[in-house]
């Protein structure tokens, strides 16, 4: 491995691989040393591409082929932005091969499939993360000190989380989440899997007892031998009481809400995914007072905004730069950290239930770690 950077390989040149190629370039600890396209003039274009808006000092060769890319000496890690359909072939085959593996979310097709997959990147003593961005934000660790201080929410009783947008038509004729065997799970996969990775955090990665999902609306085209989702609720319910409910959606205009309540207030961000534009994010707690004395009610609002300083994007301290650059330090130290495979799994637990609940007529199901 080059002694301060960390090379990384693209498996595949998606639309998300853009803006992660910026992250890498502002990252400081990594630089892409290859692109690996079905077709090579692919690669290259991508590289062209990007090249013309964030140059880069070296450029990345362009590969015909992913096992061509996982067979070079000059790529430490990878990162698999493939449709989640074909991911577990690569991510195990990257692993294999001693590359640590950034896996775009949703990880896997099956829990059992993603459990495959860590275990060949724990047998090969390679990293696993998933690509979740907000995870990597300095909102995060603000948000688990207000959440965990007793007074701000108390007992949490309830989370509500919203990800949804409105896709157009040609989104929905041609576009890889809506296609069952490129993205089985749709609106859920794509959307779901941020909103429950939320509810997770929220309660410190306890995993809900029981969750029941209901599928509101689907969507089939010729290519897609099965409808996938395109507007899905779900609700988790915890051991002591709290339950977390949440709600995804092709068809409806973007929204990313949440919003956590307890016994003495309660916390919301309403844009926990991809922060709105600027330079510093924020979430606002309200712990109103209701005080009624004989005639007169009054209901006080208290509200306090707890703005963290953090540009929203494509920027050296945004939370897709911080994702790299935390995963290159992990993978020049060798030393893979557990806790990442492991909130990826329990994400995958949580959606998986929450699909099989809705395919069984929105049963409860119980959740098994
Ligand atoms: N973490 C995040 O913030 C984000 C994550 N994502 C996730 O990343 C994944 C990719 O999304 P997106 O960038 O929009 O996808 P794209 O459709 O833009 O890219 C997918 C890439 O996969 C490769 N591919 C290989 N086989 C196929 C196939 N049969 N059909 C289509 N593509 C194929 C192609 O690369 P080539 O032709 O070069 O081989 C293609 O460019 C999704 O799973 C999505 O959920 C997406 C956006 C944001
Ligand atoms: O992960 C992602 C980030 O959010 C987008 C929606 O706004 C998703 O479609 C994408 O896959």
């Amino acid at each position: 491995m080059s002694e301060s950077k960390c090379r990384w390989g693209i498996l595949g040149a998606a639309m998300i691989a853009k803006k992660n190629w910026d992250a890498i370039r502002n990252s400081g600890n990594g630089v892409v040393t290859a692109v690996a396209s079905r077709k090579k003039a692919s690669a290259q274009a991508f590289i062209d591409e990007c090249q013309l808006s964030r140059p880069v000092r070296e450029l990345p060769e362009a590969i015909e082929g992913y096992e061509a890319l996982l067979q070079r000496d000059d790529v430490d890690a990878v990162y698999i932005p493939l449709p989640t359909g074909l991911r577990k072939e690569w991510v195990i085959k990257a692993a294999q091969a001693g590359k640590h593996v950034m896996c775009e979310k949703p990880c896997a097709v099956s829990v059992s499939d993603l459990k495959e997959m860590i275990a060949a990147c724990e047998e090969n003593n390679v990293q696993f993360m998933d690509g979740v961005m907000y995870m990597h934000s300095k909102r995060m660790p603000e948000l688990r000190k207000v959440i965990d201080d007793g007074e701000s929410v108390g007992k949490i009783k309830r989370i509500q989380s919203h990800f949804s947008f409105c896709a157009p038509e040609e989104f929905i004729q041609g576009n890889i989440r809506v296609s069952s065997e490129l993205e089985p799970q749709g609106c859920v996969g794509d959307l779901g899997w941020y909103t429950i990775r939320m509810s997770l955090f929220a309660m410190n990665y306890e995993l809900p007892q029981q969750v029941v999902g209901r599928q509101l609306s689907q969507h089939g085209r010729e290519d897609s031998p099965s409808p996938v989702p395109m507007e899905f609720s779900g609700e988790l319910l915890f051991q002591n009481g709290a339950s977390a409910g949440f709600y995804n959606s092709f068809l409806t205009e973007h929204q990313q809400l949440v919003h956590i309540s307890g016994s003495k207030g309660n916390i919301t961000l309403n844009d926990f995914v991809l922060p709105w534009c600027g330079n510093e994010m924020s979430f606002e707690v309200n712990n109103a007072v209701f005080d009624f004395t004989g005639c007169v009610c009054v209901m006080e609002k208290h509200t306090r905004i707890h703005h963290i300083g953090e540009y929203s994007n494509n920027a050296p301290d945004s939370q897709e730069t911080n994702l790299f650059r935390t995963f290159s330090k992990l993978a020049l130290t060798g030393k893979p950290d557990p806790f990442w495979p492991e909130i990826a799994l329990k994400t995958q637990i949580v959606m998986d239930a929450c699909l099989e609940s809705a395919r069984n007529g929105s049963v409860p199901v119980d959740v098994k770690a």
